[in-house]
């Protein structure tokens, strides 16, 4: 679905963003993407979507380089920024004048979503709050039904029963034909939704794992003293919270806080048992 090849890429020639980024996305996963601020998490998913190109390297979306925007790449992939803007139109309106674009377009889903996150489908899109404006265009992204759907923090400006709701329609949604990125800070919105967690940092992906694998193989806890096998460590006004090798193999849940503290400060046990217990979906780290 995405390939991407010794990417590099920045807005300004001396300093570079991505340096030999690789990264493969398949259908049938939902993505979360994490990162520090400024790492290039939105600048990841615009060369994604083809609307920055790389400098060197390559990224192709569905067997073409994401760049050339051909008509038949755009009409399969949707990009929903982290800034939304709506025209002065009614819903129906847009949808009207919009949904061409999508051929796979499921207009009885989209009644469904607007229903489920009680947006009004009759107003003025510009006349609504930008919570409602937001999930208006979530519900369009969702219905348009696209091979690719390309998130950048979606669930900012949701309130808490619209990011339950966000998640269950997400999840609804993913199909064994679809691939589903959405890059967030809010790490607690992604924790039940996405089964594999991407860290850009450091300008490339750090890791890229499946969520289910990364639970055998973790095991994350909160306890007074730590032992001196722990793979990281983190003071916390509740004791010492720890990542460890998952002894028993039985999973449990995955701290993608903790995590991620772990990938983007300096975690190199971690790093090194990542690195040499293969079964991750990349060899990343
Ligand atoms: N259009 C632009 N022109 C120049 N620099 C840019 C542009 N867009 C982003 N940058 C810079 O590129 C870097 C990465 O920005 P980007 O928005 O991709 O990061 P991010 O990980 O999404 O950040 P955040 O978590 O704060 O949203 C930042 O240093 C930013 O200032």
């Amino acid at each position: 679905m995405v390939r991407i090849r010794n990417l590099h890429f920045g807005y300004s020639r001396k300093r570079p963003l991505f340096q030999n980024l690789d990264l493969t996305l398949e259908r049938g996963h939902i993505y979360g993407l994490l990162g520090k601020n400024g790492a290039g998490k939105s600048t990841l998913l615009k060369n994604i979507v083809g609307l920055a190109f790389p400098q060197a390297g390559t990224c192709e979306v569905l067997g073409q380089p994401a760049a050339k925007r051909l008509p038949a790449v755009l009409a399969d992939l949707f990009f929903l920024p982290e800034e939304v803007h709506v025209p002065t139109v009614t819903a129906a309106k847009f949808v009207a004048h919009t949904a061409g674009f999508y051929p796979k377009f499921d207009h009885d889903a989209l009644a469904h979503y607007l229903s489920e996150f009680e947006v009004p489908a009759e107003a003025v899109l510009t006349s609504l709050s930008y919570g409602q404006q937001k999930k208006f265009m979530i519900a369009f992204a969702l219905a348009a039904n696209t091979s690719l759907l390309v998130m950048d923090e979606p669930t900012n400006g949701l309130d808490i029963p619209s990011k339950a709701q966000f998640r269950k329609l997400l999840a609804s949604s993913l199909t064994d034909e679809r691939c589903l990125i959405i890059s967030t800070h809010q790490v607690r919105d992604l924790e039940s939704l996405i089964d594999t967690v991407l860290v850009v940092h450091d300008r490339r992906i750090v890791l890229n794992a499946d969520l289910g694998e990364l639970a055998e193989r973790l095991t994350f806890a909160t306890v007074a003293e730590p032992d001196g096998l722990d793979l990281y460590t983190e003071e916390s006004l509740r004791g010492a919270q720890v990542i460890r090798p998952n002894r028993n193999g039985v999973p449990g849940r995955v701290d993608l806080e903790l995590l991620f503290n772990a990938l983007v400060g300096q975690a190199p046990a971690l790093t090194q048992y990542l690195a040499n217990n293969q079964p991750t979906h990349e060899p990343a780290l």
